[in-house]
């Protein structure tokens, strides 16, 4: 199969330029002007759009089990929405159960992804340790084409890591050549602020913040920094949603270290007044871990972005229905934790982003792609617009707009964070693998199209 887009604007993080681009197979194969293609080849006119890198979203959930049930979006749900808004490749997370053996669980995950409409790639978390930890870190590394180890600092008697751990987990990924990361919050501090709320009888979503404020997350980003930095490794830290945990990573980059941080686009445009809210449904429906905060924290996150101090933006994209967060309307530490957005994410950051004069479009395509794809090891593969690289694109119409709801979404949940939101700046055209998969509101999305992405350790050919 052949297609041409023809007179777009391409965008990549380092310029933007005029270019048709000729896509063979799963392959760019041409960017150039006027280029010659096959009569029989498929043309999309890109006339006054951008042609820019399909989207990577560093950080979603689907078909998770997690706090007594399973997200509501499967791998083809799930991706198949990411397709819808210009993303094409997602990183999702293998979460063994502490005392599981990582391999059985990587394997439960590969099936369960099997069924994604697009390309896919896995964190692995550490929940646990002892030698078969040790061991399977690196068959995943040398055999599954895993780069990144996940380790959670929060939900103490789940999947929480310990520092023991966490120095043990960091210290064997330098060996493999492969990057630690973390969610940043401290799950003692949590636990015993969770439990402080219930005693005074403050059970309902607007205690969620309470139990989480910016300096639990804090603690934990710090202290992950500091163990990187005694050990010597990089770490990349998920979900970033506070002024201080960026402190942390700003601090630590301009002493020499060698520390990522991530965004998500829900922390970037939504604040902590949604738990404030009379309608329960509405405020459990925004309960997600590190919470949403105060615009404060938002503007933060923005100059973390333009600064170049965060690196990705992702959705963190973990959905549940009504029904399914009632099951803490009693309690709102057995709210399941997560919300929605990898259809949205694209869009949202390029509204409140570019729209606003934030972002320059090349630097929307690095923090919503590049930045990904170089960090995790798949660039130039993913990640540019340039031949060789896969026909993974998204032809971007700066002047359409959309008002994102759960009723038109294709993500299944029935709830959107970002209701009622009109963006300017949609995708109306995607390409994954070089098949047209979305074409102006027509999703085409097939069950099974999605390749898993190896990714290769760090220190190959070294
Ligand atoms: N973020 C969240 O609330 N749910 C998903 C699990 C996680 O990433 O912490
Ligand atoms: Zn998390
Ligand atoms: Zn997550």
């Amino acid at each position: 199969m052949t297609t041409i887009i023809r007179g777009g604007t391409v965008v990549n993080a380092d310029r933007a330029f005029r270019a048709d681009v000729l896509c063979y197979g799963d392959k760019i194969v041409a960017v150039g002007e006027n280029l010659d293609a096959p009569a029989s080849a498929r043309v999309i006119d890109a006339t006054g759009q951008y042609v820019m890198p399909g989207g990577i979203d560093t950080h979603t959930h689907m078909n998770l089990p997690f706090m007594g049930t399973v997200t509501a979006d499967d791998f083809f749900t799930g991706t198949a929405a990411g397709l819808a808004g210009g993303t094409t490749t997602i990183m999702d997370f293998v979460i063994p159960a502490p005392k599981q053996n990582l391999i059985e669980a990587y394997q439960q995950w590969r099936e369960w992804s099997a069924m994604s409409a697009g390309d896919y790639t896995f964190h692995v978390a550490i929940t646990w340790w002892d030698d078969t930890v040790h061991r399977d870190m690196g068959i995943l590394v040398r055999d599954h084409g895993v780069n990144s180890f996940k380790h959670f600092m929060a939900y103490k008697n789940a999947i929480m890591a310990d520092d023991e751990t966490l120095v043990k987990s960091f210290r064997r990924s330098l060996e493999l050549g492969a990057i630690p990361t973390v969610h940043a919050e401290n799950g003692e501090l949590v636990y015993q602020l969770q439990q402080d709320l219930l005693k005074k009888g403050l059970t309902g979503p607007s205690s969620h913040p309470l139990s989480r404020p910016p300096a639990v997350e804090a603690e934990a980003a710090n202290r992950a920094i500091a163990i990187a930095n005694v050990l010597n490794t990089p770490v990349y830290i998920v979900h970033v949603s506070c002024a201080e945990s960026l402190d942390a990573i700003t601090r630590a980059r301009s002493n020499g270290q060698r520390v990522y941080g991530e965004a998500l686009a829900g922390h970037l445009v939504i604040d902590d007044s949604v738990y404030q809210s009379d309608d329960l449904e509405f405020a459990a429906g925004h309960v997600m871990s590190p919470p949403f905060r105060s615009k404060h924290h938002q503007k933060a996150l923005w100059n973390g972005l333009q600064s170049g101090n965060l690196h990705t933006t992702a959705t963190d994209h973990c959905t549940f229905c009504a029904e399914q967060k009632a099951a803490g309307k009693d309690d709102f530490t057995k709210i399941p934790n997560g919300c929605g957005g990898v259809e949205d994410r694209m869009s949202v950051v390029w509204d409140a982003g570019v729209n606003t004069g934030v972002l320059t479009p090349s630097e929307f395509v690095r923090v919503t792609s590049t930045n990904a794809a170089q960090i995790f090891n798949i660039y130039p593969r993913k990640g540019v617009i340039a031949v060789g690289a896969d026909a993974d694109i998204v032809v971007w119409d700066p002047e359409g707009t959309r008002t994102i709801s759960a009723r038109t979404q294709f993500a299944k949940g029935g709830f959107n964070v970002f209701e009622g939101r009109t963006v300017k700046g949609i995708p109306s055209t995607t390409l994954a693998a070089g098949v047209v998969v979305f074409h102006r509101g027509e999703l085409m999305a097939v069950a099974g199209a999605g390749r898993h992405i190896d990714r290769p350790a760090f220190n190959q050919g070294a």
